[in-house]
Protein backbone atom coordinates (compact mmCIF):
# COMPACT_ATOMS: atom_id res chain seq x y z
CA UNK A 1 0.00 0.00 0.00
CA UNK A 2 1.97 3.14 -0.82
CA UNK A 3 -0.03 5.18 0.97
CA UNK A 4 2.04 3.62 4.36
CA UNK A 5 5.01 5.81 4.21
CA UNK A 6 2.87 8.35 3.10
CA UNK A 7 2.55 9.30 6.96
CA UNK A 8 5.67 9.23 8.35
CA UNK A 9 6.79 12.83 7.22
CA UNK A 10 4.09 15.19 9.03
CA UNK A 11 5.94 13.71 12.38
CA UNK A 12 8.22 16.91 12.52
CA UNK A 13 5.19 19.07 11.81
CA UNK A 14 3.36 17.36 14.45
CA UNK A 15 5.86 17.60 16.85
CA UNK A 16 6.11 21.35 16.91
CA UNK A 17 2.57 21.89 17.38
CA UNK A 18 2.60 19.90 20.77
CA UNK A 19 2.42 22.67 22.88
CA UNK A 20 -0.43 23.68 20.89
CA UNK A 21 -2.29 20.11 21.43
CA UNK A 22 -1.21 20.26 25.00
CA UNK A 23 -2.64 23.78 25.62
CA UNK A 24 -6.03 23.16 23.70
CA UNK A 25 -6.94 20.07 25.45
CA UNK A 26 -6.36 21.83 28.83
CA UNK A 27 -8.74 24.77 27.33
CA UNK A 28 -11.34 22.04 26.55
CA UNK A 29 -11.48 20.00 29.90
CA UNK A 30 -10.08 22.46 32.94
CA UNK A 31 -11.95 25.66 33.74
CA UNK A 32 -9.12 26.92 35.74
CA UNK A 33 -7.90 29.01 32.62
CA UNK A 34 -8.97 31.84 31.42
CA UNK A 35 -7.91 31.27 27.70
CA UNK A 36 -4.91 30.96 25.95
CA UNK A 37 -2.52 32.97 26.92
CA UNK A 38 -3.48 31.93 30.61
CA UNK A 39 -3.22 28.73 30.02
CA UNK A 40 0.66 29.35 28.75
CA UNK A 41 1.81 30.99 31.66
CA UNK A 42 0.38 28.77 34.11
CA UNK A 43 1.45 25.61 32.46
CA UNK A 44 4.99 27.17 32.19
CA UNK A 45 5.06 28.64 36.01
CA UNK A 46 3.97 25.33 37.58
CA UNK A 47 5.54 22.60 35.39
CA UNK A 48 8.05 24.15 32.87
CA UNK A 49 8.45 23.89 29.34
CA UNK A 50 7.81 20.08 29.77
CA UNK A 51 4.56 20.86 30.89
CA UNK A 52 3.70 21.75 27.11
CA UNK A 53 4.71 18.21 25.70
CA UNK A 54 3.21 16.13 28.04
CA UNK A 55 1.28 12.84 26.26
CA UNK A 56 3.20 13.05 23.45
CA UNK A 57 6.01 10.65 22.89
CA UNK A 58 2.61 8.04 22.28
CA UNK A 59 0.93 10.23 19.50
CA UNK A 60 3.86 10.83 17.28
CA UNK A 61 4.62 6.98 17.45
CA UNK A 62 0.67 6.67 16.47
CA UNK A 63 0.70 9.09 13.65
CA UNK A 64 2.35 6.77 10.74
CA UNK A 65 -0.38 3.97 12.02
CA UNK A 66 -3.30 6.09 12.00
CA UNK A 67 -2.37 8.02 8.58
CA UNK A 68 -1.74 4.95 7.29
CA UNK A 69 -5.56 3.39 8.10
CA UNK A 70 -6.71 7.47 7.03
CA UNK A 71 -4.89 7.39 3.51
CA UNK A 72 -5.03 3.50 2.76
CA UNK A 73 -8.60 3.40 3.78
CA UNK A 74 -9.34 6.12 1.44
CA UNK A 75 -7.58 5.62 -1.67
CA UNK A 76 -8.59 1.86 -1.47
CA UNK A 77 -12.50 2.78 -1.13
CA UNK A 78 -12.09 5.63 -3.90
CA UNK A 79 -10.78 3.02 -6.39
CA UNK A 80 -13.59 0.24 -5.20
CA UNK A 81 -16.21 3.35 -5.80
CA UNK A 82 -14.56 4.28 -8.94
CA UNK A 83 -12.37 2.04 -10.55
CA UNK A 84 -9.89 4.22 -11.37
CA UNK A 85 -6.12 4.38 -9.54
CA UNK A 86 -4.85 7.19 -8.33
CA UNK A 87 -2.92 8.30 -11.45
CA UNK A 88 -5.91 7.72 -13.82
CA UNK A 89 -7.68 10.35 -11.14
CA UNK A 90 -6.38 12.95 -12.70
CA UNK A 91 -7.94 12.81 -16.37
CA UNK A 92 -11.13 10.88 -15.24
CA UNK A 93 -11.82 13.16 -11.65
CA UNK A 94 -14.18 11.05 -9.12
CA UNK A 95 -17.55 12.75 -8.49
CA UNK A 96 -17.54 14.99 -4.68
CA UNK A 97 -20.04 12.16 -3.47
CA UNK A 98 -17.36 9.28 -3.98
CA UNK A 99 -14.66 11.71 -2.57
CA UNK A 100 -16.97 11.91 0.32
CA UNK A 101 -18.08 8.57 0.82
CA UNK A 102 -14.07 6.86 1.03
CA UNK A 103 -12.91 10.38 3.19
CA UNK A 104 -15.78 9.09 5.68
CA UNK A 105 -14.92 5.25 5.38
CA UNK A 106 -11.07 6.24 6.10
CA UNK A 107 -12.08 8.43 9.44
CA UNK A 108 -14.66 6.03 10.78
CA UNK A 109 -11.81 3.25 10.72
CA UNK A 110 -9.00 5.54 11.66
CA UNK A 111 -11.20 6.94 14.51
CA UNK A 112 -10.74 3.37 15.84
CA UNK A 113 -7.28 2.79 16.04
CA UNK A 114 -7.09 6.04 16.99
CA UNK A 115 -9.39 5.44 19.91
CA UNK A 116 -6.76 4.60 22.99
CA UNK A 117 -3.74 6.47 21.71
CA UNK A 118 -5.86 9.63 21.71
CA UNK A 119 -7.02 9.11 25.25
CA UNK A 120 -3.98 8.10 26.76
CA UNK A 121 -2.48 11.47 25.32
CA UNK A 122 -5.16 13.47 26.96
CA UNK A 123 -5.22 11.74 30.47
CA UNK A 124 -1.66 12.73 30.49
CA UNK A 125 -2.00 16.29 28.52
CA UNK A 126 -4.29 16.52 31.91
CA UNK A 127 -1.86 15.77 34.76
CA UNK A 128 -0.55 19.12 35.80
CA UNK A 129 1.77 18.24 38.46
CA UNK A 130 5.30 19.27 37.64
CA UNK A 131 7.66 16.46 36.97
CA UNK A 132 10.56 15.09 39.37
CA UNK A 133 10.24 17.88 41.91
CA UNK A 134 10.96 16.61 45.56
CA UNK A 135 7.84 17.06 47.80
CA UNK A 136 5.34 17.64 45.04
CA UNK A 137 2.46 15.28 44.82
CA UNK A 138 3.53 12.73 42.23
CA UNK A 139 1.24 12.56 38.83
CA UNK A 140 -1.35 9.65 38.75
CA UNK A 141 0.13 8.06 35.51
CA UNK A 142 4.28 7.70 35.56
CA UNK A 143 4.18 7.49 31.78
CA UNK A 144 2.12 6.19 28.45
CA UNK A 145 2.73 2.59 29.09
CA UNK A 146 1.93 3.01 33.15
CA UNK A 147 -1.11 4.91 31.91
CA UNK A 148 -2.52 2.34 29.39
CA UNK A 149 -1.83 -0.15 32.22
CA UNK A 150 -3.52 1.48 34.77
CA UNK A 151 -6.70 2.06 32.34
CA UNK A 152 -6.63 -1.52 32.02
CA UNK A 153 -6.56 -2.35 35.43
CA UNK A 154 -9.16 -0.12 36.78
CA UNK A 155 -11.12 0.29 33.95
CA UNK A 156 -10.85 -2.71 32.00
CA UNK A 157 -10.34 -3.15 28.20
CA UNK A 158 -13.52 -0.57 27.12
CA UNK A 159 -12.00 1.76 29.81
CA UNK A 160 -9.08 1.95 26.83
CA UNK A 161 -11.89 3.13 23.94
CA UNK A 162 -13.66 5.76 26.91
CA UNK A 163 -15.24 8.31 24.63
CA UNK A 164 -14.48 6.76 21.19
CA UNK A 165 -17.95 7.11 20.04
CA UNK A 166 -17.00 10.91 20.66
CA UNK A 167 -14.21 10.33 18.29
CA UNK A 168 -16.28 8.71 15.11
CA UNK A 169 -18.78 11.77 15.50
CA UNK A 170 -15.56 13.81 15.33
CA UNK A 171 -13.69 11.93 12.63
CA UNK A 172 -16.41 10.44 10.15
CA UNK A 173 -17.94 13.52 8.39
CA UNK A 174 -15.35 15.54 8.94
CA UNK A 175 -12.63 13.34 7.21
CA UNK A 176 -15.13 13.29 3.99
CA UNK A 177 -15.38 16.87 4.47
CA UNK A 178 -11.36 16.95 4.54
CA UNK A 179 -10.69 15.10 1.44
CA UNK A 180 -13.72 16.84 -0.26
CA UNK A 181 -11.99 20.08 0.89
CA UNK A 182 -8.46 19.14 -0.69
CA UNK A 183 -9.62 17.95 -3.71
CA UNK A 184 -11.95 21.01 -4.92
CA UNK A 185 -8.95 23.20 -4.07
CA UNK A 186 -6.42 21.46 -6.02
CA UNK A 187 -8.78 21.08 -8.94
CA UNK A 188 -9.84 24.96 -8.61
CA UNK A 189 -5.94 26.03 -9.25
CA UNK A 190 -4.62 23.30 -11.60
CA UNK A 191 -5.33 23.05 -15.29
CA UNK A 192 -7.34 19.99 -16.39
CA UNK A 193 -5.72 17.14 -16.66
CA UNK A 194 -2.42 17.63 -14.77
CA UNK A 195 -0.97 17.30 -11.20
CA UNK A 196 -1.68 20.13 -8.83
CA UNK A 197 1.83 22.01 -7.90
CA UNK A 198 3.25 21.46 -4.69
CA UNK A 199 2.41 24.99 -3.70
CA UNK A 200 -1.42 24.34 -4.14
CA UNK A 201 -1.02 20.61 -2.70
CA UNK A 202 0.34 22.49 0.51
CA UNK A 203 -2.18 25.35 0.23
CA UNK A 204 -5.41 22.84 -0.06
CA UNK A 205 -3.79 20.38 2.35
CA UNK A 206 -3.70 23.72 4.98
CA UNK A 207 -7.10 24.79 4.31
CA UNK A 208 -8.43 21.35 4.23
CA UNK A 209 -7.09 20.84 8.05
CA UNK A 210 -8.58 24.25 9.01
CA UNK A 211 -11.87 23.23 7.55
CA UNK A 212 -11.96 20.11 8.95
CA UNK A 213 -10.91 21.13 12.48
CA UNK A 214 -13.17 23.65 12.78
CA UNK A 215 -16.05 21.06 12.03
CA UNK A 216 -14.33 18.89 14.58
CA UNK A 217 -14.32 21.11 17.08
CA UNK A 218 -17.75 20.61 19.18
CA UNK A 219 -17.16 17.25 19.20
CA UNK A 220 -13.63 17.53 20.08
CA UNK A 221 -14.37 19.27 23.48
CA UNK A 222 -17.66 16.42 24.24
CA UNK A 223 -15.06 13.84 23.36
CA UNK A 224 -11.68 15.18 25.68
CA UNK A 225 -14.45 15.34 28.34
CA UNK A 226 -15.72 11.49 28.33
CA UNK A 227 -12.05 10.94 27.98
CA UNK A 228 -11.40 12.52 31.21
CA UNK A 229 -14.52 11.19 32.96
CA UNK A 230 -14.25 8.10 34.44
CA UNK A 231 -10.84 8.80 36.28
CA UNK A 232 -12.85 10.16 39.67
CA UNK A 233 -15.63 8.86 39.35
CA UNK A 234 -18.77 9.04 36.48
CA UNK A 235 -19.72 12.29 36.20
CA UNK A 236 -21.97 12.12 33.13
CA UNK A 237 -24.07 9.65 32.15
CA UNK A 238 -22.80 9.53 28.21
CA UNK A 239 -22.35 11.51 25.12
CA UNK A 240 -25.60 13.37 25.34
CA UNK A 241 -25.56 13.89 28.99
CA UNK A 242 -22.01 15.39 28.64
CA UNK A 243 -23.31 17.78 26.43
CA UNK A 244 -26.25 18.63 27.87
CA UNK A 245 -24.60 19.13 31.23
CA UNK A 246 -21.55 21.31 29.43
CA UNK A 247 -23.71 23.66 27.53
CA UNK A 248 -26.48 24.34 30.79
CA UNK A 249 -22.91 24.85 32.94
CA UNK A 250 -20.90 27.01 30.41
CA UNK A 251 -23.39 28.37 27.33
CA UNK A 252 -22.91 27.78 23.56
CA UNK A 253 -19.51 28.52 23.88
CA UNK A 254 -18.15 25.35 25.53
CA UNK A 255 -18.57 23.79 22.00
CA UNK A 256 -15.92 26.23 20.49
CA UNK A 257 -12.83 25.63 22.65
CA UNK A 258 -9.81 25.20 21.44
CA UNK A 259 -10.73 26.35 17.89
CA UNK A 260 -8.38 28.75 17.18
CA UNK A 261 -5.84 26.61 18.50
CA UNK A 262 -6.26 23.07 16.44
CA UNK A 263 -7.35 25.53 13.22
CA UNK A 264 -3.73 26.95 13.80
CA UNK A 265 -1.81 23.90 14.04
CA UNK A 266 -4.20 21.90 11.75
CA UNK A 267 -2.57 24.46 9.06
CA UNK A 268 1.29 23.34 8.72
CA UNK A 269 0.41 19.64 10.11
CA UNK A 270 -2.25 18.81 7.11
CA UNK A 271 -0.25 20.88 4.53
CA UNK A 272 2.67 18.41 5.12
CA UNK A 273 0.38 15.53 4.69
CA UNK A 274 -0.84 16.14 1.74
CA UNK A 275 1.93 16.83 0.19
CA UNK A 276 4.18 13.59 1.62
CA UNK A 277 0.93 12.08 0.42
CA UNK A 278 1.24 13.31 -3.40
CA UNK A 279 4.64 13.07 -3.45
CA UNK A 280 4.99 9.33 -2.69
CA UNK A 281 2.56 8.25 -4.59
CA UNK A 282 3.80 9.23 -8.05
CA UNK A 283 7.14 8.51 -6.59
CA UNK A 284 5.86 5.03 -6.70
CA UNK A 285 3.55 4.40 -9.65
C1 LIG B 1 -11.10 15.18 11.52
N1 LIG B 1 -10.13 15.94 12.28
C2 LIG B 1 -10.43 17.36 12.08
C3 LIG B 1 -10.34 15.66 13.68
C4 LIG B 1 -8.76 15.61 11.94
C5 LIG B 1 -8.37 15.90 10.53
C6 LIG B 1 -6.90 15.98 10.22
C7 LIG B 1 -6.05 14.96 10.76
C8 LIG B 1 -4.62 15.35 10.92
N2 LIG B 1 -3.85 14.19 11.23
C9 LIG B 1 -4.40 16.41 12.02
O1 LIG B 1 -3.94 16.07 13.10
O2 LIG B 1 -4.69 17.58 11.81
Amino acid sequence: MACLPASAAPGLPICLTCPALSIQVRLQTQNTYQGIVDCVVKTYRHESVLGFFKGMSFPIASVALVNSVLFGVYSNTLLALTATSHQERRAQPPSYTNIFIAGCTGGLLQAYCLAPFDLIKVRLQNQTEPRMQIGSSTPRYRGPVHCAASILKEEGPQGLFRGSWALVLRDTPTLGMYFVTYEGLCRQYTPEGQNPSSATVLVAGGFAGIASWITATPFDVIKSRMQMDGLKGRKYGGMLDCMASSFRQEGIGVFFKGMTLNSARAFPVNAATFLSYEYLLRLWR
